[in-house]
């Protein structure tokens, strides 16, 4: 038996303490496919390149996929034999996602796996992903009744050092049980720091549960949140099905999308809020649970409150500690910081590393980023696909070329060609000719082909031909 030498390899986090040329090496052995084999985790290994290197049982099992079909063939190209989409697999890697919940075909619920890009002198060596056993697994929409800790792999790194304040604030506030309500704009990082202090409050082993009360129907919301006996509805399971309520024991409920919840709902809560017992629907025993409630919104509850369309004293027991989380756009500072550590960590799962034009950087800078922190890594991934080795502006969406909706015309950085400034008194017709002009031969500046100045435009290369012999 071929024999390598390996440095000690154990299934860790920290990735960093993975050879992963050893890695590789080893999955050649017979003697660690089957250590591979004996794991319940179903273990995929793939190298530098994308290419399935091995393929515990489990995975075997979960996929449907043999390994003789699956070794030396990409996660995009087995998925589509795979009873599990692989395909996310591949963007995760490239974006740098630590964890990510895959879709089974035919069955419900969500499987999560974790990611780890191994590296090597800067250049992706090899890639692992470890998917959690059901039992372990989070369904998106979580199995109620099962007590679900916190997996550490939930827990992202938080880039913004002007966040801590909030984090330890909130700690604080979990420990002492007051209640927590984060307002902030989508894609701030409400759920995200939610986790965080859950985990630094409560610890990795207590349940954490997201409800998102948006996606519940209002017919279903009751049974879905308290549970319900045997027999208590059409339709309902014969063994009766505990609730997010009761699945969240021990541990934190965290109601996202509060300002969504029926209002015919809303007084069912407000009961539990205040004596901590829930009573499954069809039940007649009420019973009582330990659960932390945390609640989210990017609504002004303050003001649906005023215009009732939620109840005021649900609003205060919810809301003893409102803490706002700002936009992106309210942190200039550290967006430089941020958006370099972003790109800095997509180069460790990438072959060829990526840097950014000049130009693009700054426009990243001076972007006003409405969708916040999900945009920006939306944005990211995109350069990553798209770019090779240097992203330039004619990467970037075509909406971040255009001026912001309220800048004032010719106020934007861009080319003085036609001595335009802005002030003169030419009919407006002609005045957004001259700007639009300023655009295309910015993007085409930009550029390095037509058809891509057209796509950062946002307009197809027809129109873009047409445009230039106006
Ligand atoms: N500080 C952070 N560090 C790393 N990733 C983050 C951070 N904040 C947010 N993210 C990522 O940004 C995305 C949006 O974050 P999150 O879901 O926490 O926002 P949200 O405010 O809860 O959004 P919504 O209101 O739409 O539910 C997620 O992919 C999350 O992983």
């Amino acid at each position: 038996m071929k024999r390598t030498q390996i440095a000690p390899f154990r299934l860790d986090p920290n990735p960093n303490s993975i050879d992963p040329v050893a890695l590789i090496g080893l999955c050649q052995e017979e003697g660690f496919r089957q250590f591979l084999d004996v794991l319940n985790e179903a273990v995929i290994v793939f190298d530098g390149e994308g290419r399935i290197v091995a393929l515990n049982k489990a995975a075997e099992k979960s996929t449907g996929v043999h390994r003789s079909v699956a070794c030396g063939v990409s996660a995009e190209i087995v998925s589509a034999r795979s009873r599990i989409d692989l395909k996310p697999l591949v963007a995760g890697f490239s974006v740098g996602h630590r964890s990510l919940l895959l879709r089974a075909r035919e069955e419900p619920g969500d499987i999560r796996v974790s990611l780890y890009a191994l590296a090597q002198a800067g250049a992706p060596a090899a890639r692992l992903a470890l998917f959690h056993p059901p039992a372990a697994a989070v369904a998106a929409r979580p199995k109620t009744g099962e007590q679900r800790p916190l997996l550490r792999s939930d827990v992202l790194p938080l880039y913004q050092s002007r966040l801590e304040p909030l984090i330890e604030f909130g700690v604080r506030a979990f420990q002492a049980r007051r209640r927590i309500l984060l307002l902030g704009e989508t894609g701030v990082g409400k759920t995200t720091l939610v986790m965080q202090m859950h985990r630094q409050a409560a610890g990795l082993d207590r349940p954490f549960v997201h409800v998102n009360c948006s996606s519940i129907s209002e017919s279903l919301f009751e049974a879905e949140m308290f549970g319900y006996e045997r027999g208590a509805f059409t339709g309902a399971l014969a063994s009766g099905k505990p609730g997010f309520i009761e699945a969240a024991n021990g541990g934190t409920l965290f109601l996202d999308e509060i300002g969504d919840m029926p209002r015919s709902q809303q007084a069912k809560l407000l009961k539990f809020l205040e004596d901590g017992c829930i009573q499954p629907v069809g039940g007649v025993r009420q019973k009582a649970v330990d659960v932390f409630v945390v609640c989210a919104t990017n609504r002004d509850l303050a003001e649906d409150v005023r215009e009732r369309c939620f109840r005021e004293d649900l609003y205060y027991r919810i809301a003893m500690i409102p803490l706002t989380v700002p936009p992106l756009r309210e942190y200039r500072d550290e967006l430089p910081g941020l958006i370099d550590t972003l790109i800095a960590n997509l180069n460790l799962t990438r072959k060829r590393r990526l840097t950014l034009s000049e130009d693009c950087r700054r426009r990243m800078i001076e972007h006003s980023y409405p969708g916040n922190m999900r945009e920006l890594l939306g944005i990211i991934g995109r350069l990553d696909l798209l770019a090779d080795e240097v992203a330039g502006v004619e990467h970037l969406p075509p909406q971040m070329l255009s001026p912001p909706a309220n800048a004032p015309v010719g106020a934007q950085d861009l080319p003085d060609e036609d001595g335009w400034d802005g002030t003169e008194d030419r009919p407006l017709k002609e005045r957004v000719k001259a700007y639009e002009k300023r655009l295309i031969d910015a993007a085409l500046k930009a550029a390095p082909s037509k058809r891509q100045a057209a796509r950062a435009l946002g307009i197809d290369i027809a129109s873009l031909l047409r445009k230039l012999q106006e």
